[in-house]
């Protein structure tokens, strides 16, 4: 449905989108997920017609959009401030796509209606936008963007203002919704949390460029570089050398997927690798921090030898702070991270990485 060519913007001599190339098909939904700055928010207005390219093209059904301009795209729209008129009641707002697109106002009613029984406000129609909760505003835009039933649908931190709870419950109706509406969905977050439970498919940026993109659990297990494990939150990283089915690093010797090239690289152990093991056999390290997540606790551990580890285990078995304890590692919990060239996005981000499994 949506196939972006070798899209570049510039802005003087900064790149904000830097050949990207970028499909999404019919009834996808894609999350692209990046930090601050690295051309999240271009790359929907590039698609929307409100950010001309550079270079590169946009194609909507194969259409390439060249000079076609915003409103004449097909594609809905949602911002993080969602931007509802204020003056319009809920009804109001819904209907505006509608009323624009010509809709006649028999046809326009039943529409809304049947909009706000789905986003789970029904017969809100002549409630005060002010009067609303940031949650049930969110939804109203979300039905203003949906009314025209647009061929896409494009999300700029759908869930931005909200607090952490509501976005959990919110990104599961809108997942539900956008399932039942066979809905595409392109939808930008810093929020990896959100991308991950939204997604059939995320692309993960990094300066302008496509650091990784895939389904949202090949690409949690198998981050394809250092940047984009540290984006999802993994810390347990530190350079290594594979030779003979092992990796050298600081912090031993480890076990590595039948296959791995050999030579230098960087290795990730996901926390629940790194197992608590009796005094003994093993790297020794000191409990420096505890944090309580449920019924599981992340340990930081402070190794005799290299980087700092995270850990992470069952509550009854953590050890207090200052614990000296001892730990191995689980094979199925380590990933070979392909090396990446210091300070350039990387040219086969693309590719599926090595993984220990
Ligand atoms: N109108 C503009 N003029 C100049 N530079 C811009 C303009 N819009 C964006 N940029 C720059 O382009 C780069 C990408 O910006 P963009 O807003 O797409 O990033 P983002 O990933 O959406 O960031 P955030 O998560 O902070 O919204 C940034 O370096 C930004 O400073």
């Amino acid at each position: 449905m949506l196939r972006l060519e070798g899209a570049a913007v510039r802005f003087g001599a900064r790149t904000a989108l830097d050949a990207v190339d970028l499909t999404v098909a019919a009834h996808e939904i894609v999350c692209v997920l990046g930090p601050s700055g690295s051309g999240k928010s271009t790359l929907l207005r590039a698609v929307a017609g409100l950010q001309p390219l550079d270079a590169g093209r946009v194609l909507l059904d194969g259409a390439d959009q060249a000079g076609v301009p915003a409103h004449r795209r097909g594609v809905g729209l949602m911002f993080q401030d969602h931007q509802l008129f204020p003056q319009r009641d809920v009804g109001g707002n819904v209907a505006f796509g509608l009323r624009m697109h010509k809709v006649p106002r028999d046809r326009r009613e039943p529409a809304v209606a049947a909009l706000l029984d789905l986003v789970g406000l029904p017969g809100a129609q002549r409630r005060a936008v002010a009067e609303l909760s940031g949650g049930e505003q969110q939804r109203v835009a979300l039905a203003r963007a949906l009314a025209p039933e647009p061929r896409l649908v494009m999300l700029d931190e759908p869930l931005g203002q909200l607090d952490r709870s509501l976005r959990d419950r919110l990104v599961v109706e809108l997942r539900r919704l956008f399932g039942q509406l066979g809905t595409t969905v392109l939808a930008v977050t810093h929020d990896q949390a959100e991308a991950f439970a939204l997604a059939d498919r995320v692309v993960v940026m990094r300066e302008g460029r496509i650091a990784q993109s895939g389904p949202p659990l090949d690409v949690w297990q198998r981050p394809a570089s250092e940047f984009v494990a540290r984006f999802l939150g993994f810390d347990n990283i530190t350079e290594a050398t594979v030779a003979a089915g092992h990796a050298v690093t600081a912090w031993g010797s480890l076990p590595v997927p039948d296959g791995t090239p050999e030579g230098p690289c960087h290795i990730l152990v996901r926390p629940a690798g790194v197992l608590l093991r009796p005094p003994g056999d093993g790297l020794p390290c000191e409990v420096t921090g505890r944090t309580f997540r449920g019924g599981r606790v992340a340990l930081l551990l402070h190794p005799d030898r290299g980087p700092a580890l995270e850990a992470e285990c069952a509550l009854r078995d953590a050890p207090a702070e200052g614990a000296r304890v001892t730990v191995a590692f689980a094979a199925e919990d380590v990933v070979v991270l392909p090396g990446e060239p210091a300070g350039s996005a990387e040219p086969d981000a693309m590719e599926a990485p090595t993984a220990g499994r």
